[in-house]
């Protein structure tokens, strides 16, 4: 006997969240119970406004259809909508008891603006540290010698930047100008710096200091390959695709070398306990990126160790479908 329940939530957001253009209110998205006899596997299926290509609505029409093929007791292919791919197979993993329950608690904390912040975040860290700024949002200078002042400060942090291709290749120097080449090996790696790819490989190329790539692995022509100067793909599973996608990704990565990163779409605490699930199971030696959890006001169904925001129950979420 199979059953579905597909709720819908939407949970209010810090107000300083801006999402390229946009401001965010709030987080809205679908949380998708499957059960098969004694099992349960849940899943979270929430487009990111500005990133995700699907709306919130697209993405229930296309779960809906999938859910009722799944009822009637057919094997589902991967879903054309990632957030739905992701979603549903997160749901089946659980279901099937594939998807570990063994998570990777360790995030690196995020910084967008204040770097004391960060410094006093750091302090208390004890072992490996690593943090992600976010740069490209001032001056280039400016995030050049916060950069710079970081890495001088504390000498076993390793930083992960990301310019969301904000620079343009001159802007991109300006920055790396800033930062002392000693500690340029200290910058695990940039995500995409330029707005293009080729200029960025061009500044990991001049400047020593390694990329990553983010938005380019949603991009159709886009292909794991060993550059010089890229150290890493970032997989943000809700933008990508099912489980399966990703781990393809990842192993495509580590054969060659690359490091692969689990990172947030800004999900709620139930889908970043299992982003921290996947990035356990299949990234094991890689601290995943899910430190956005605090820009939201309440947590939902399941929580994040050690966070204390308020818990959401699913008995107050709306029932879109029962069947
Ligand atoms: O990667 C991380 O450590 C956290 C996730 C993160 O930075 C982002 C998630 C979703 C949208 C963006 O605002 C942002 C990013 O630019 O990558
Ligand atoms: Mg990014």
């Amino acid at each position: 006997m199979r059953q579905v329940t597909l709720y819908r939530y939407s949970l209010p957001m810090d107000a300083g969240v801006i999402l390229r253009n946009q401001r965010l209110k709030t987080r809205d998205g679908l949380i998708v119970c499957l059960r098969e006899g004694e099992h349960e596997g849940w899943g979270e299926i929430a487009p990111l406004p500005e990133f995700s290509h699907e709306t919130l609505e697209q993405a229930q029409e296309a779960a809906l259809t999938d859910l009722q093929q799944w009822l009637a007791g057919q094997s589902l292919s991967e879903n054309a909508l990632p957030s739905v791919a992701f979603g549903l197979s997160c749901a089946l993993a659980e279901l099937s008891g594939e998807l570990p329950i063994q998570a990777d608690y360790r995030k690196a904390p995020l910084c967008s603006g204040d770097p004391d912040e960060l410094f006093a975040v750091l302090q208390a860290i004890p072992g490996e540290k690593v943090a992600k700024v976010k740069v490209g949002l001032y001056e280039a200078v400016r995030d050049g010698m916060v950069v710079n002042v970081l890495l001088e400060a504390l000498p076993d942090l390793k930083l992960r930047l990301d310019a969301n291709r904000s620079w343009t290749r001159a802007k991109a120097d300006g920055f790396a100008k800033y930062v002392n080449p000693e500690w340029r090996n200290r910058i695990a790696f940039l995500e995409e710096p330029c707005k293009t790819r080729d200029e960025s490989r061009d500044f990991a190329r001049t400047t020593g200091i390694a990329i990553a790539w983010d938005e380019s692995v949603r991009e159709p022509d886009f292909r794991v390959e060993a550059e010089e100067g890229v150290a890493a793909i970032v997989i943000k599973p809700t933008l990508t695709g099912s489980l399966q996608r990703c781990q393809q990704l990842i192993t495509e990565a580590h054969q060659i070398g690359l490091e692969a990163v689990i990172s947030s779409s800004i999900e709620s605490s139930l889908g970043l306990t299992q982003l921290a699930r996947v990035a356990a199971w299949l990234t094991p030696d890689t601290v995943p990126g899910l430190d956005t959890l605090d820009l939201m006001q309440a947590q939902l169904i399941r929580p994040w160790p050690e966070n204390n925001l308020p818990l959401q129950d699913v008995a107050s979420l709306d029932v879109v479908w029962r069947s």
